[in-house]
């Protein structure tokens, strides 16, 4: 029932562990969108190179000039009679010409700018070196990467994302390249420019420079979805790790406990066995007592083991013996008549110490007449034993011998015993009788 318990406890818990894990992936797939984006200020920068240009130079219509550099506010001033072929602004980005900046990382431009023109066609362009079709000799070899922003995109803030742009044709025309060079490419952008040439308007056309930038998610999509199912399956194999350890742990604290309890388990069944082996035993002779031997015979089927013959034992005037020679003495004699009284007898037999100086040897399988024979072979042994090495003692012993009937309970046989005995003391001692009642 307690195991029961627990382990719906524990399926509970999983189940919590399991929703807080779904309540905080889902958290997380909400707050994809709270995530504020990358970005990367290109200008106004301090540290930024920036030039104009012109095509004055190639007897071209337009002339560039700041009118106000501070502020980043530059004019293209285009003469009507002559060919507009370019005009603009040059942004140069990285440390060197082939070491430029790497724009993967970003997904859009943003060009917050100041259209004070009516120029049709303004170019934003970008430069990406690459050693396999650039060179640092040719200032055109780096990728030509534009995007024309027309009149009706100017808006305030204009966000260009990266798949806007193109190869300019005019920059692949001049070069065989091969396939994967053939797409822009935005890992090494080593210049920013925007570019006001083709068809302007004769005057003033000017830009205000606010503010340019790239910008883009920390995270794609993608790999923050990823990264939250990565995040859900870690979840759960780190719970059920724990799981798995703390119930591993559980079950060697709970085998350890069986294991104790098995022990003392043991010891007690071991204490118990030797208490009831000293139960059973007379602390003197080592003999059965009256309870071990009564327990010895209850285990017989009285029929199958039939005849059983009862002889008691009683040592003759112990009494003197003590008397005379001290208890001690008269201990070492019991133990003696006890010794030789357990050498006569069989395996099957019981023999126990019956009271004081007495002794009950039952036999299964024993006639009266036999009982008597094994009974007088005793007395004469215990008679010639020699007892005392110093002052020689003699000891005698009388019998009494009745037979156990099957249909007889053994408080008859042995008072019937007992009464035999109590007749061989009257005739003397030192001699058994054996019962003349036919049972
Ligand atoms: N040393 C010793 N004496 C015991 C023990 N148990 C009983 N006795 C003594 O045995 C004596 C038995 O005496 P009685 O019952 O008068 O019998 P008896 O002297 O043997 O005389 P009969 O039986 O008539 O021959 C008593 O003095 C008991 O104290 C024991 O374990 N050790």
């Amino acid at each position: 029932m307690r195991r029961a318990i627990g382990l719906s406890q524990s399926v509970k818990k999983g189940h919590l562990a399991i929703v807080v894990l779904l309540i905080v992936s889902a958290l997380f797939v909400l707050v994809y969108r709270w995530i504020p984006e990358r970005r990367l200020v290109l200008m106004p920068h301090p540290e930024g190179t920036y030039y104009l240009y012109d095509d004055s130079g190639i007897g071209g219509a337009n002339t560039a000039s700041w009118v106000n550099a501070d502020q980043h506010h530059w004019r293209c001033r285009r003469e009507a009679t002559l060919e507009s072929q370019f005009c603009g602004f040059n942004l140069a980005l990285g440390h060197e010409y082939s070491q430029g900046i790497d724009f993967s990382d970003y997904s859009e431009l943003v060009l917050a700018l100041d259209y004070r023109t009516q120029a049709d066609l303004i170019t934003v362009f970008l430069r990406n070196f690459n050693p396999a079709y650039s060179t640092l000799e040719d200032g055109n070899s780096a990728q030509y990467i534009q995007f024309v922003i027309r009149p009706e995109d100017r808006e305030p803030e204009l966000r260009i994302d990266f798949s806007e742009f193109s190869l300019a044709d005019w920059w692949m025309n001049q070069r065989k390249l091969e396939r994967p060079y053939r797409s822009p490419e935005f890992n090494n952008i080593t210049l920013l420019g925007i570019n006001m040439g083709s068809n302007l308007p004769a005057g003033n056309n000017d830009i205000v420079i606010k503010h340019i930038a790239l910008t883009g998610p920390w995270f794609s999509e993608k790999h923050w979805y990823l990264g939250i199912i990565v995040f859900f399956w870690s979840g759960t194999l780190l719970y059920l790790i724990f799981v798995s350890v703390t119930h591993r742990k559980k079950a060697i604290e709970t085998a350890k406990k069986y294991e104790n309890l098995a022990d003392e388990h043991k010891n007690l069944y071991d204490k118990t066995q030797v208490l009831t082996e000293i139960s059973r035993r007379d602390g003197l002779s080592g003999l059965l007592n009256r309870y071990g031997l009564a327990q010895a015979i209850e285990q017989w089927h009285i029929p199958s083991v039939a005849p059983v013959s009862l002889v008691m034992f009683d040592i003759d005037h112990f009494k003197r013996i003590n008397d005379r020679r001290g208890h001690l003495e008269g201990d070492k004699v019991i133990c003696r008549v006890a010794e030789i009284l357990h050498n006569h007898s069989r395996e099957q037999d019981v023999l126990s110490r019956w009271g004081g100086e007495e002794f009950l040897l039952v036999l299964p399988h024993t006639s009266t007449q036999q009982a008597h024979q094994v009974g007088e072979k005793i007395r004469q042994r215990i008679f010639n034993d020699e007892y005392f090495t110093a002052k020689k003692l003699t000891v005698t012993i009388s019998l009494g011998i009745a037979a156990m009937g099957s249909e007889q309970s053994f408080e008859h046989a042995l008072r019937r015993a007992d009464d035999c005995l109590y007749r061989a003391k009257a005739m003397g001692r030192n001699c058994s009788v054996v019962e003349t009642e036919d049972v």
